[in-house]
């Protein structure tokens, strides 16, 4: 069985969907996990937000706005009026859900009753499309089997468990619908995998089933070289190992959520990107398969925090660097990227939630400088020390933007620069023609 994930923008419209039905129709069976339709979390997002601050008007107009676009994807979606009136009340229900929340105090808890909306609307008209269209397929609520335990960390005997009763009850279906990014907690509330975690949805459903491939479906085919939001001429990667993939993810290319690889390569089972636009285009393939001697990508993480410690010679060296992690510790907050010397540590973090507190502490140790709106750029591939030159390559690329911290070493599968937020585009522009001067070809090491 293989698992599908079709994302925001490859369900977007009606038009979309269908599209989504001719992918999914006929071959072996399946499980197809679907996200919100696009834009619609950030509107619920929104919602919430009024809800928060009780602004109930703004609310009712981000509501209504939400319900007539709803209206209008029925009516193009759908052919007989029968399925147009089921479709509408199915939509109407969630959006009732939504409103009960207007004018009352609002709590954590119903923010993810809200949230979860979209993908239960995406699911439930998919679901109706297909009956309408006469095939076979079962809707699985996700909220039945897919659960996280007290520490946020997917509960997977639990969805194993869940899960495959669930597919037990309908032995002669093949298409098999599910909501992607939701799930309940291990207090039973609705709760979700966070933005973006359709992707995990798909990857900790792979896992449970023991899939023969985990699909991701999306706008574009596969995996670039190099953010094509920033860079012009970026060209597909055919093929990625796990840990360069989960590498990107981390750092910044969000064609993948950063925890969709750790289920699928714990479970050896290949992942592939696709394009819902171009279905016969090969995408990206993602295994354990390892190419040697290959720069593959380049990704690029916004909103980091640069922290230099300079040691004040109070604590001895080894127990200043034990104080500097156990402080991070204390807080949850964890570090990207660390380097070292003789007189002090410097590190990054992309959660600046308590770095007041952890300054305040860690000043009595060291003299410490945070800079803000900085970016962590990744060049990603198989990077052995052995490989000669991949390092000259990276650094001359960037031989005219001011690089603040470089980190190689921890893995053998990327190098770390950070830089100010401002050089970001230049970097990323620098590193792709320095290191993929052909749009169709990336370039092997020492080439
Ligand atoms: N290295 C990359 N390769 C491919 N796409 C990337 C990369 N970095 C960023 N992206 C962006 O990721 C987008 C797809 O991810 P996302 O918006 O989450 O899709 P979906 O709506 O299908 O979940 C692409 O449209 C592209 O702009
Ligand atoms: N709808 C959720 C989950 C998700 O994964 O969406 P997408 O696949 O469109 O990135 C979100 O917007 O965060």
């Amino acid at each position: 069985m293989k698992v599908l994930k079709f994302g925001g923008t490859s369900v977007g419209s009606a038009r979309r969907m269908k599209n989504v039905v001719s992918i999914i129709s006929g071959g072996e069976p399946k499980i197809v996990v679907l996200s919100a339709m696009a834009g619609t979390t950030n509107s619920l997002v929104d919602i919430t937000r009024c809800f928060y601050r009780k602004e109930v008007d703004e609310a009712n107009k981000i509501i209504t706005r939400l319900e007539q676009a709803y209206a209008g994807h029925i009516e193009d979606l759908y052919t007989s009026v029968a399925y147009k009136e089921k479709a509408l009340e199915l939509v109407t229900e969630r959006f009732n859900e939504i409103w009960a929340f207007a004018g009352a105090p609002f709590t954590v808890f119903d923010e993810k009753v809200v949230l979860a909306q979209g993908e239960l609307i995406s699911t439930g008209m998919m679901h109706l499309y297909l009956q309408e269209q006469g095939m076979k397929s079962a809707l699985l609520p996700a909220l039945d089997f897919m659960r996280i335990n007290a520490d946020g960390e997917p509960d997977m005997s639990y969805i194993e468990e869940h899960l495959g009763k669930l597919l037990s009850r309908f032995p002669d279906t093949d298409i098999f619908i599910t909501q992607g990014f939701i799930c309940r907690n291990a207090y039973g509330e609705t709760d979700n995998l966070q933005r973006g975690g359709s992707d995990y949805s798909a990857s900790l459903i792979g896992a449970a089933i023991h899939a023969s491939e985990i699909q991701i479906w999306t706008d574009i085919d596969g995996m670039h070289n190099n953010d094509p939001r920033v860079v012009n001429h970026t060209a597909p990667v055919r093929q990625l190992n796990f840990e360069e993939a989960a590498k990107l993810a981390y750092f910044g290319a969000k064609i993948l959520h950063p925890f969709c690889i750790r289920p699928a390569k714990e479970s050896n089972i290949p992942v592939r990107l696709l394009n819902s636009l171009q279905p016969d285009a090969p995408g990206t393939l993602i295994s354990n398969t390892a190419e040697k001697g290959r720069i593959k990508a380049v990704a690029a993480k916004d909103n980091i925090v640069f922290i230099k410690m300079k040691s004040l010679n109070i604590l001895p060296p080894h127990k200043f660097l034990s104080t500097v992690f156990d402080t991070f510790a204390r807080y949850k907050t964890a570090v990207d990227m660390v380097t070292t010397s003789d007189i002090g540590i410097s590190v990054t973090t992309d959660n600046p939630e308590h770095l007041q507190e952890i300054v305040g502490c860690l000043e009595k140790y060291a003299t410490i400088s945070v800079e803000k709106d900085m970016v962590i750029v990744c060049v990603v591939g198989d990077l052995e020390w052995q490989n000669v030159g991949f390092e000259a390559r990276i650094i001359d690329a960037l031989k005219d933007i001011p690089v603040r911290m470089i980190s190689y070493g921890g893995s053998s599968s990327n190098v770390s620069l950070v830089m100010k937020s401002a050089d970001k585009t230049r970097a990323l522009q620098a590193l792709s023609s320095r290191l993929f001067p052909k749009p169709d070809e990336t370039e092997a090491i020492g080439a």
